[in-house]
């Protein structure tokens, strides 16, 4: 694949929010604050404890994969449309790649096309490559788009096809540690960073569809997860947050005991063909991102209103958080 790093923007431009909070009154009318110092301890806390995450990330790129089924409901969709803003108005730089496969499959089945997934990638006919466009492109980009415009006049839908920022190639699924064809999926296998680095650096939120043409033009269906990879590779990203419908990834799926809180690189490779269908292309991206030189990959629920700000900006984190091999920390890595 080939790439261009180093896309970060190191002074962003100023980037405020829509509207500053209204201004507490002195003089004639007095505010009266019911003294609280635990409630305001925490609060101080909170914010302090922040201070560092936002020295880390600040100038540098985050890839945010927002996947259909985080897609859940109101208050998680402003959660997440107001949590960009707020990284961007950090002077960090969020790069969102979404999905949208549940809307795909609703609208295929509107159309009396059954969905069928192999290895968690979807069986992609020349009949229904121009449905996954519609969706994608022509319905998710602009509702996502318009969801963070709502916060703040920041994104811009952009798909694969756009300034060729991403070439595919064919690629297959991997059934039982056998390839299988699933049709016109496509892997990445060229990212061309200039219209997003263009977009970053007027102070813009990339919103990326993941459709994208091969070297003759033939369109292909990329998973979402795999192309938020093989983009946060090529922006040289410090990290890539992947917001799902699970709390992370369980080693002992559907045990919800068995919530991986991290994973070196060396490890997950040798886990990864017992994986099962979503799962499979997530934890693959993971995998990609790292050891293409990301320093972060975190699986997170997306279901938990700003659980990526949690992610991002506590020491504790959530979800399953993939490093590279033989960093071993935990402490200290959000
Ligand atoms: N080991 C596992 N740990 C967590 N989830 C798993 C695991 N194996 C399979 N899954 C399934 O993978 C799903 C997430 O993948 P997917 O449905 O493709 O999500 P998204 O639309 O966010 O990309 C989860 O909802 C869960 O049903
Ligand atoms: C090849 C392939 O499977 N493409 C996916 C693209 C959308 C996607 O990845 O959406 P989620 O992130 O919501 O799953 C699909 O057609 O469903």
């Amino acid at each position: 694949m080939t790439a261009t790093p180093g896309a970060q923007d190191p002074t962003p431009p100023d980037v405020r929010p829509d509207e500053a909070p209204p201004r507490r009154r002195y003089g004639t009318s007095r505010v009266m604050r019911t003294p609280d110092p635990e409630g305001d301890a925490r609060k101080v806390a909170v914010l302090t404890g922040a201070l560092p995450w936002l020295k880390e990330f600040h100038g540098n790129v985050v890839v945010v994969k927002y996947g259909g089924h985080a897609m859940v409901d109101e208050e998680c969709r402003a959660a997440f449309a107001e949590d960009m803003v707020f990284l961007r108005t950090c002077g960090i730089l969020p790069v969102v790649v979404h999905g949208g496969g549940p809307q795909v499959s609703s609208m295929l089945s509107r159309l009396g096309v059954e969905s069928e997934f192999r290895g968690g990638l979807r069986v992609t006919t020349p009949e229904t490559i121009g449905v996954v466009r519609m969706v994608l492109v022509g319905q998710v980009g602009p509702e996502v788009v318009g969801l963070i415009n709502s916060h703040g006049p920041l994104a811009v839908g952009l798909s694969g096809e756009d300034g060729r920022l991403f070439t595919a190639e064919r690629t297959t699924a991997v059934v039982d540690g056998q390839p299988v064809d699933v049709g016109l999926v496509g892997d990445v296998v060229e990212v061309d960073p200039t219209p997003i680095t263009a977009l970053l650096a007027n102070g813009n939120i990339p919103v990326v569809a993941t459709v994208a043409p091969d070297k003759d033009g033939q369109l292909h269906n990329v998973n979402a997860d795999t192309a938020a990879a093989a983009l946060a590779v090529a922006l040289g990203a410090v990290k890539l947050v992947v917001l799902t419908d699970v709390e992370g990834l369980y080693s002992d799926w559907p045990d919800k005991s068995s919530l991986v809180e991290q994973i070196d690189a060396a490890e997950l490779e040798t886990i990864l063909p017992t994986l099962d269908a979503g799962m499979i292309p997530k934890m693959a991206a993971c995998l990609r991102a790292v050891q293409g030189g990301v320093q972060r990959a975190t699986v997170v629920d997306g279901r938990l209103p700003h659980a990526l700000l949690l992610e991002m900006f506590t020491t504790e984190g959530t979800g399953t958080m993939v490093v590279p091999t033989s960093t071993t920390e935990k402490e200290g890595t959000a």
